[in-house]
């Protein structure tokens, strides 16, 4: 449990879109980074343990192969741990929640406030409307590694949350062969800069809704990161919590 109420910052994966960002939006509180090319004029070092022993809390905007490495470190050295980066598997999940055992880690796909909000409303319509078919779509600049993206993919699960129903049961992410009744579908683009697009639909045959979010400026997210390395650097307990937290209770 760490207390500051100017908590020294890292950022894996500074050099990154985001990370870079992140980096200018701790301003004074950066201690350090995470990079595969070391910048000792910067602080930035290749060695995640190095960082993790600097530091109070580490916001991770890396890459997915990179994750299991950085929770053994983050444990071991007791840093809090921000985690955004996407497109995990099941390993470097289960490295995820084995480490929040031992430190806190605030994971989210997505740091914006308004598509935190979107995934409450999700579940909501997921259990409101139990028959209409969902359908996520997601559109991406061209250098997105990860499909579906992160926030898709959590946005599906809110809605198998609120249908009570296994997400890997019902998610379909193919878009050949027919969609079996409660199927949560997906669909992804990608091309030239676009931020961050996603838009939930229901389906009905005699009506549709739909939930649409556009993240118009990646700050957005470097943000919230911020805003979640405060509010679990301040004073939570090791455990594995969510954007949802950082937000309802930053003003605690
Ligand atoms: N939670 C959220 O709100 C958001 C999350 N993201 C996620 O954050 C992550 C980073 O996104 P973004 O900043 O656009 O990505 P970038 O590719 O711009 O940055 C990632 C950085 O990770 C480092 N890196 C380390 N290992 C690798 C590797 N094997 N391949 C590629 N890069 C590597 C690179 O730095 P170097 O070369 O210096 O080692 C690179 O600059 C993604 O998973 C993305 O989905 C993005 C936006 C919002
Ligand atoms: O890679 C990105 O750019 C983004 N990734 C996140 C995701 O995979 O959901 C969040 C945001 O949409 C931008």
């Amino acid at each position: 449990m760490t207390h500051s109420s100017s908590p020294r910052i890292g950022i894996a994966g500074i050099t990154g879109r985001l990370g870079s960002l992140c980096a200018q939006e701790a301003g004074p509180l950066l201690a350090g980074g995470l990079s595969r090319h070391a910048d000792p004029a910067r602080n930035i070092v290749t060695d995640a343990s190095t960082l993790a022993q600097s530091c109070d809390v580490i916001i991770d905007v890396s890459h997915a192969s990179l994750v299991p490495h950085h929770a053994r470190a983050f444990a071991e050295a007791g840093c809090a741990w921000v985690l955004g980066t996407t497109g995990l598997d099941k390993t470097a999940q289960a490295a995820v929640n084995d480490a929040s055992k031992t430190i806190a880690v605030l994971q989210a796909a997505n740091f914006s406030p308004a598509l935190t909000m979107l995934l409450a409303l999700a579940r909501e319509l997921g259990a409101a409307l139990p028959d209409y078919d969902a359908e996520i779509a997601e559109t991406h600049h061209r250098q997105k590694v990860d499909a579906p993206s992160g926030t898709a993919l959590a946005i599906g699960r809110a809605v198998a949350a609120g249908r009570n129903v296994p997400f890997d049961q019902v998610a379909r992410m193919d878009q050949n062969g027919k969609r079996p009744d409660g199927a949560i579908g997906f669909a992804s683009l990608r091309g030239g800069q676009v931020v961050g697009e996603h838009d939930l639909h229901f389906y009905a045959a005699d009506e549709d809704i739909t939930l649409s979010h556009r993240a118009l400026d990646r700050r957005v997210f470097a943000r919230g990161a911020l805003k979640a390395a405060h509010w679990l650097a301040h004073h939570r307990d090791a455990g594995l919590y969510g954007m949802e937290d950082a937000l309802r209770k930053h003003t605690d």
